[in-house]
């Protein structure tokens, strides 16, 4: 969790290593189930009624431009912010609960490395909260922090720190990562090093819900997209689905005799809406479905 890597971390620490008796995931449950959330900050509405369910096992990119209300979403979701409206459980359990179980990893944009410890002990320090971490070793390989472990986190770069709050997010081996905007301030090198991180993630089946402002990000390490705008979902769906979407154009016609099925198999065709006497087509090939049309 990001608030693992601040000062008020020993005292979350020491409740996690109170616990003696651990549960892990239940794989039944959705790993995130958000239910009609709504977050509002004074007149700001961030958050506008957002449903999504994630399962186990999902690499989901939430992608967005700024201000879309993913760090809001994500927040939520940790249970670090609380939902005006709407229910929140994280596989089944309060997400208080299901961090408590050593259950969630979270890299988050804002916060610190705790100051005056080595890379290493920090990451030490992490591993010993969690009731079943991965090994230090690995979690700092994994990352990139093994090259300046002996490092004091006071004299980190960018880049470096946020290397760190990934190896912070991993040494717990969580079984969901949540990562808003993981690849901020690292660099070309870096960012490769972090997604080849991601992949093994994935193939251990680990959930991993990340954050991202680009569509090359998401289409390249995620399953599933979902694209947020001004506090609300507006598409959720593969890669493939996403990208004919955002990079769709939409023709208006006036065609009363027409099928809207018979329209769905032209060429380019991502979707058809009928609106009155119009019929709406939303096309990944607005060139080749204007061509048919006029045939
Ligand atoms: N603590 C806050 N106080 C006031 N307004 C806030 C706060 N946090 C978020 N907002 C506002 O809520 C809206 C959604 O912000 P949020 O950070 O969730 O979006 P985002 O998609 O993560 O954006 P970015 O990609 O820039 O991080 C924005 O208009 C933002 O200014």
């Amino acid at each position: 969790m990001q608030l693992s890597i601040h000062a008020g971390s020993y005292r979350r620490g020491a409740c996690l290593l109170a616990r003696i008796c651990v549960m892990k995931t239940p794989q039944e449950s959705p790993a995130i189930a958000l239910r009609q959330i709504t977050k509002a900050f004074g007149a700001v509405a961030a958050v506008k009624g957002v449903d999504l369910s994630i399962n186990p096992g999902e690499t989901v990119a939430l992608l967005g431009p700024n201000g879309a209300g993913k760090t809001t979403t994500l927040d939520i979701a940790l249970g670090l912010i609380h939902p005006d409206q709407g229910e929140v459980e994280l596989f089944g359990m309060p997400p208080a609960r299901a961090i408590g179980n050593g259950l969630i990893g979270g890299m988050l944009q804002t916060g610190t490395p705790l100051n005056y410890l080595r890379v290493r002990e920090l990451i030490e320090l992490m591993a010993s909260f969690y009731p079943n971490p991965a090994s230090v070793d690995e979690a700092l390989k994994r990352t990139g922090c093994d090259q300046f472990q002996r490092q004091l986190t006071t004299g980190l770069s960018g880049g470096q720190a946020q290397r760190v709050r990934f190896a912070a997010a991993l040494v717990g081996d969580p079984e969901l990562l949540v990562l808003d905007e993981p690849t901020a301030a690292i660099d070309v090198e870096g960012r490769r090093e972090f997604w080849r991180a991601m992949r093994e993630l994935v193939e251990d089946r680990k959930t991993v819900v990340f954050a991202t402002h680009y569509l090359e990000e998401a289409d390249a390490y995620a399953d599933r997209v979902v694209l947020m705008a001004n506090g609300r979902i507006v598409a959720d769906g593969t890669p493939g689905q996403i990208k004919a979407r955002v990079g769709s154009r939409t023709i208006r016609a006036t065609l009363p005799d027409v099928e809207l099925s018979d329209l769905l198999g032209f060429d380019g065709v991502v979707n058809v809406e009928r609106h009155g006497p119009s019929i709406i087509l939303t096309c990944s090939d607005s060139d080749r479905t204007l061509y048919q049309l006029l045939e």
